[in-house]
């Protein structure tokens, strides 16, 4: 958990040029198929440490792409929406192929 969450965190950050100090808060969700860990607990030990964090369980749709945790992040920036890169890692890319980079 730690290693993907550490992943998808440092994609996010790196392709829209942002920091750790630009982040609000962030909205985790994982699919109830994982327990090994909270993602919030993961970007902890990546050092996010003063940034409101929280984790839910994701929808359990008949057929829905298992083992997903999926990052809402808030952030400080000057991008414009139309600007905003969306990462989608893995598999997962498949899941938004109209909004994945
Ligand atoms: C099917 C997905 O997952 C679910 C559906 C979403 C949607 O329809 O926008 C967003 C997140 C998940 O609740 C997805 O991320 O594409």
């Amino acid at each position: 958990m730690t290693e993907r969450v550490g992943e998808l965190l440092t994609e996010v950050l790196e392709r829209n040029g942002l920091s750790t100090e630009d982040l609000i808060s962030i909205w985790f969700t994982a699919t109830p198929d994982l327990h090994s860990d909270f993602p919030a607990a993961a970007a902890r030990r990546l050092g996010i440490a003063d940034v409101p964090l929280i984790c839910a369980q994701e929808l359990e749709v008949a057929g829905a792409m298992p083992r997903v945790v999926r990052i809402l992040a808030h952030t400080e920036t000057e991008l414009p929406r139309s600007g905003i890169q969306h990462v989608y890692l893995g598999a997962a890319a498949a899941l938004r192929k109209d909004i994945a980079q």
